[in-house]
């Protein structure tokens, strides 16, 4: 279970938040409103890179206020991808599993697997710069998922894609909830929030 509770913040003379919410494993919470509401503000909250006001983010139990973002038993896909431009897209898949890339056959076939599932099948090889955006998206929140982290924080994760790789990709979310994964959702748009969401934090 994921509990946060009054966890308060605010920007030097901004605005101020209160966020409450709980979510269980196989569950998806999509938090929605207006741009400038806050969404990303909670995302990055979760994630350790802002630090609270006040109030507590507890994963089973554990207190993740104070853990440093790569102790946090999540992963994020934010609205800036983050892909590294220099490796190509094998290389940036394997780097999520393993830092030092002392891959497994087993975590190769899960890139592979990964690659076809999205329709970016032969792609390894290419970098970064050389995939259009939807692709580059799709490489993003593949990372994401094989590194087999509970919570996954998505931030507009669908924004901008083709019907058909929007599809593909909400398949896959849908197939982590089944997994047990916990989705939190920052989406503007209201179908992909009825296909994945079970509940909704407005901001
Ligand atoms: N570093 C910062 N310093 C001060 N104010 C900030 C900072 N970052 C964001 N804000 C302000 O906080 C508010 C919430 O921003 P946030 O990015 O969380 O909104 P959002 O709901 O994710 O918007 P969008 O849908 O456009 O991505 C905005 O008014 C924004 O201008």
């Amino acid at each position: 279970m994921l509990d946060v509770r009054d966890l308060t913040f605010h920007y030097p003379g901004g605005a101020r938040w209160q966020f409450q919410f709980t979510l269980a494993p196989g569950e998806c919470l999509a938090v929605a409103g207006p741009s400038g509401s806050g969404k990303s503000t909670l995302m990055n909250l979760l994630a350790g890179f802002l630090t609270p006001d006040a109030g507590s983010i507890q994963w089973r139990g554990r207190e993740l206020v104070g853990t440093p973002p790569w102790a946090r038993p999540m992963t994020s896909v934010f609205q800036e991808h983050n892909l590294f431009e220099h490796l190509d897209v094998t290389t940036n898949l394997g780097l999520g599993m393993d830092p030092g890339l002392r891959l497994t056959a087993r975590q190769r076939q899960r890139i592979a697997d990964g690659l076809k599932a999205l329709g970016l099948e032969g792609f390894g090889q290419r970098m970064p710069g050389d995939l259009s955006g939807g692709q580059r998206q799709r490489v993003a929140v593949l990372r994401a998922l094989l590194r087999d982290q509970p919570i996954l924080l998505l931030d507009e994760p669908l924004t901008g894609l083709d019907p058909e790789a929007r599809a593909l990709l909400r398949d896959l979310l849908l197939a982590q909830k089944a997994e047990g994964r916990l989705l939190v959702l920052a989406s503007h748009d209201a179908e992909d929030r009825d296909v994945l969401a079970d509940r909704l934090l407005p901001v």
